[in-house]
């Protein structure tokens, strides 16, 4: 445990590390990769290049660390965090190797400010919320081996189908290739699919919606933008990669409040499971499902959701198409001043797509007097707040 001067100087100099510039955490990575370049199969590289990941890590630490004395506050972010790093098999001894290029980043950027007794009070600090992330991380591995189909680290699946569902989006069916159960997931989550495609240097991992399971196998829809998506488009049936089991925090609630499923593009993938299993389950919910793309070539499980809206009452689907279209209901981006029953006061709001979508529609949102605790989202990639 640190000691109250510990805390006072985390608290001192937390700007120093809530607030690092690209230099330091250039400087953070490179040395980083340069002592320890095995860690780069755990890094997703492509949001290094972007310089999203690097801030995402700094930033975290200094949270974790500004409320080290009242831990109940670091619950949501320890259990988002645990999630993901369990979904990219994060191990104990992860931790020292990060935590030991960072101070040294630290004392070697910033001489003069990273005192020896900062030093040590960082140290302490970093020792402390290792121990609590790999506490819940231990508990959510047991618990993935102990299910029934479940399993601990990666499991080789093959993809058995394949289907388009829209102009950039593929539906892969997953099937284990030893067999058995596959262990269930909650409306929400995703798996996360390790592969090493032959032009990459280290493994890559990325993780994609589960948008159903079929006759015990996984389906996953995934649009092609990258490594780990291109190496899925240009694969075949049979082809084998690895999987971690389903993970994520971003999941149906199980109360019987409307549901509002807001999403776009390819953020559909977690709705169509949540409503998906709404229907599977024959629930009497009311549900709105919005969803925004840019045209009706783009638009992914189309008919799916007309089958759906044709079949019950209770499903009301509207779309907004950026470009003109008979079969929009709106054009242009998203707009909720367009939808005049929405339910405000008691609704559950689920929100998934681009970054710039989201905050557009988070605003809208709370504009209309929706509150904060009724709005449940998550971004793909480093963590960040949308009311920020
Ligand atoms: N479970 C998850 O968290 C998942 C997250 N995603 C995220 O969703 C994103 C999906 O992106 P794409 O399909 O490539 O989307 P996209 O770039 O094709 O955009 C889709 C639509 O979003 C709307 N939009 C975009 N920018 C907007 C803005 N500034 N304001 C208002 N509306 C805007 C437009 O209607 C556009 O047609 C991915 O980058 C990923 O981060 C995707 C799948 C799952």
């Amino acid at each position: 445990m640190l000691s109250e001067q510990q805390f006072a100087l985390i608290e001192q100099s937390l700007p120093l590390v809530a607030n690092v510039g690209v230099g330091v955490t250039e400087h953070f990575y490179a040395r980083l990769f340069e002592h320890n370049p095995e860690v780069k199969h755990y890094f997703n590289l492509s949001n290094q290049q972007s310089g999203k990941q690097p801030f995402a890590l700094f930033s975290a630490i200094a949270r974790f660390a500004k409320f080290l004395g009242e831990p109940e506050k670091l619950d949501t972010l320890k259990k988002q965090i645990a999630q993901k790093h369990v979904a990219l098999t994060i191990k104990p001894e992860h931790y020292p190797i990060v935590g030991t290029h960072l101070i040294a980043t630290l004392q070697e950027l910033f001489p003069e400010d990273f005192t020896k007794d900062i030093e040590a009070a960082w140290t302490a600090a970093y020792l402390a919320i290792a121990d609590l992330l790999i506490t819940e991380e231990t508990g959510l591995y047991a618990q993935n081996a102990a299910a029934v189909g479940g399993w601990d680290g990666t499991r080789q699946f093959q993809i058995t189908r394949i289907e388009q569902e829209s102009e950039q989006v593929k539906s892969f069916y997953l099937a284990p290739t030893n067999g058995g159960p596959i262990v269930g997931f909650t409306p929400g989550q995703y798996l996360t699919v390790q592969v090493q495609p032959d032009d990459q240097a280290y493994r890559q991992m990325r993780h994609y919606s589960i948008t159903g399971i079929f006759d015990g196998q996984y389906r996953i829809s995934v649009k092609q933008d990258g490594v780990v998506s291109g190496f899925l488009h240009k694969a075949s049936i049979g082809a084998l990669i690895d999987l971690t089991p389903p993970s994520g925090d971003f999941t149906l609630k199980t109360s019987s409040n409307p549901k509002v499923f807001i999403s776009a593009g390819v953020g559909i993938t977690p709705m169509v499971a949540m409503l998906g299993h709404l229907v599977e389950m024959k629930s009497s919910t009311p549900c709105h499902f919005l969803h925004a793309c840019q045209n009706e070539a783009m638009h992914s499980f189309k008919e799916w959701l007309n089958g759906v809206s044709q079949k019950t009452a209770l499903v009301d689907v509207i779309h907004w198409y950026e470009e003109q279209s008979d079969y929009a209901t709106f054009t242009g981006f998203m707009n909720l001043h367009d939808v005049t029953n929405l339910p405000i006061k008691d609704g559950e709001f689920y929100l998934c797509g681009p970054i710039g979508f989201m905050k557009a529609i988070y605003k809208q949102l709370t504009a209309l007097g929706v509150s904060q605790s009724q709005i449940h989202y998550e971004l793909f990639g480093p963590h960040s707040d949308l009311a920020a």
